[in-house]
């Protein structure tokens, strides 16, 4: 079953952002306490970003025993939402900060427990604050993924959009200070 996600013909050029991490460099968490790729969240997939060539990321996750959805292999939910993150990573090769609005993912294999997966997503194009990303996941060989990913994610002003939430973070007092920095 192919997806039947549509990325609009009359894209915006892209540049790769001057400050975007380097080819082959670690990518920094957008949060230590990110359920995705924080490593500050005790019970998170403790995903492991890469920036690669042009706009693309790579990541690998260990699929731990707490993953678990069927016997032995992943559950569902926990691999969207490694492709949240993992894809969620591309609109920082770009530059603006942005959140995921759409997400589909294709699940082709099932992935067992105590396998690492290996992720590669890339930007499908952007058209005014909608950033199109595809991933696909595999285990050990890109060309038979495991599972296909599809998003998009809207550009936002970060302070105006978590200003009334900030709160709620156990790291509250730090992004009040970074946030209320001019
Ligand atoms: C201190 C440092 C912190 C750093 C944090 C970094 C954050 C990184 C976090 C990463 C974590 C991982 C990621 C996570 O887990 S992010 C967590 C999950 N996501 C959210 O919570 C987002 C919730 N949504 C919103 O808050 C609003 O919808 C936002 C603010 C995003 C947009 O509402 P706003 O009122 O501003 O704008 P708009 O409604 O005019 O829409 C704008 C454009 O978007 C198009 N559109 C909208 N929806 C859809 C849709 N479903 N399919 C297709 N298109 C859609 C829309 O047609 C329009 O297009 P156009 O006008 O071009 O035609």
């Amino acid at each position: 079953m192919k997806s039947s996600f549509v990325v609009p013909a009359d894209l915006d050029a892209v540049q790769r952002h001057p400050k975007a991490a380097k080819v082959g460099e670690r990518m920094r968490m957008h949060n230590p306490l990110c359920y995705g790729c924080g490593e500050e969240s005790a019970e998170g997939l403790h995903l492991q970003m890469f920036a690669g060539e042009d706009f693309e990321v790579t990541a690998t996750m260990d699929v731990a025993a707490r993953f678990e959805g069927g016997p032995g292999v992943i559950h569902g939910g926990v691999l969207s939402t490694a492709f949240d993150d993992v894809m969620g990573m591309i609109p920082l090769l770009i530059g603006p900060s942005a959140v995921t609005v759409h997400l589909e993912v294709d699940y082709q294999r099932p992935i067992p427990i105590g396998s690492q997966l290996q992720f590669t997503a890339k930007l499908l194009g952007r058209q005014r604050r909608k950033i199109y990303a595809e991933g696909i996941a595999h285990l050990g060989d890109p060309d038979e993924p495991v599972a296909t990913g599809h998003a998009i994610f809207v550009t936002i002003d970060v302070r105006e959009h978590f200003a009334d939430h900030l709160a709620n973070s156990r790291l509250a007092d730090e992004y009040k200070a970074r946030m209320s920095r001019p």
